[in-house]
């Protein structure tokens, strides 16, 4: 019989997926965290607390735990550790911050160190990934910074840069939630080649831009052909903050994820202070909650 395995300290950022042009590509680490402490127990349990806590302590088809079972019996474990989970959340859930891809990687984390499956960072990437069915937050997540992400045959490849940038980012969440499988419908089948070189050109000035510390490239690269425009009825806030993009002190704006929420980058300490004002004026909505934060390192275990 296998030895208890110790307690595990997990502390995953937030993801802004696509940044625009990069559809399933790319994902910037934003300082907003899933943070869990989990040790063996009698029974399942999750003491929950921070945003959406009520939703991350429900024992009911939770995704950590869900994936965390489904990881350990495909891997052939007959006996599943019960576990106590610790949970503090700041990703807002469904609002296209990354939530999913941090409970995904979290289940898969809890899976490999407490079935002792011994799998390597790579393992861990790459069956996070195929349950998400697109890499862009997973590898963001894992790797942080802005990383770029390709899938080939059952493969995942990166390449991460920007880790170190001090740009603000703004993220402006409206009220309603919407679920990424619904905002992937809304999706056309095919692209024409005018749009879908529009969205290579400027995904490529986008990876140089953060690449090469070249924020003037932002108001240009972040632009998006394939999916934003598709999305404009279900995220009505983007509608509303696009038009900023070029106003002082933004860098670019771009659905976050598949939305609804929306990222706004900002140039400095000082632009980021009085943009909130500006973004909500723009939304018409004074009450809008917007949180200021910054891009994140690579994800933490031990
Ligand atoms: N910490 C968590 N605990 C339990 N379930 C979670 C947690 N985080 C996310 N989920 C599940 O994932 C769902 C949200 O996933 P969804 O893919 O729709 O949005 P998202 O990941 O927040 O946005 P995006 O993929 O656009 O960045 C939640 O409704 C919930 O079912
Ligand atoms: N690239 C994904 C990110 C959300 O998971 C999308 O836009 O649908």
């Amino acid at each position: 019989m296998t030895a208890a395995a110790s307690p595990l300290h997990l502390r995953l950022p937030a993801t802004s997926a696509n940044l625009g042009p990069g559809f399933d590509a790319l994902g910037l680490a934003m300082g907003l965290y899933l943070t869990i402490d989990a040790k063996v127990a009698e029974d399942f349990h999750i003491k929950a607390t921070g945003r959406n806590a009520d939703q991350c302590a429900h024992l009911k088809n939770n995704l950590i735990l869900r994936t965390y079972d489904e990881v350990l019996t495909a891997a052939g474990r007959e006996s599943i550790p019960y576990l106590s989970l610790d949970i503090h959340n700041e990703i807002p859930l469904g609002m296209g911050c990354g939530s999913s891809a941090a409970a995904l990687l979290a289940g898969v984390m809890l899976a490999n160190h407490f079935g002792h499956l011994g799998w390597t960072k790579q393992q861990i990437l790459e069956e996070a990934c195929h349950r998400e069915g697109h890499p862009d937050n997973v590898a963001a997540c894992l790797l942080g910074g802005m990383t770029a992400s390709a899938m080939h045959k059952n493969h995942v490849v990166t390449a991460t840069c920007g880790e170190n940038l001090n740009w603000h980012l703004l993220l402006a969440l409206p009220s309603a939630s919407l679920a990424t499988e619904k905002a992937r419908a809304l999706l056309p089948p095919a692209y024409t080649r005018a749009d879908a070189v529009a969205n290579i050109q400027n995904t490529a000035l986008l990876v140089a831009a953060f690449a090469q510390n070249r924020p003037e490239l932002l108001r240009t690269a972040m632009q998006d052909r394939i999916h934003q425009p598709y999305r404009m009825e279900a995220c009505p806030l983007l509608k509303l903050l696009l038009p900023l993009n070029g106003h002082p002190g933004v860098l670019g704006i771009a659905l976050s994820g598949a939305g609804p929420s929306v990222l706004v980058i900002a140039e400095d300490a000082n632009a980021a202070g009085k943009l909130p004002e500006v973004i909500r004026e723009a939304a018409n909505d004074p009450s809008l909650e917007i949180l200021h934060t910054f891009i994140a390192q690579a994800s933490i275990q031990g």
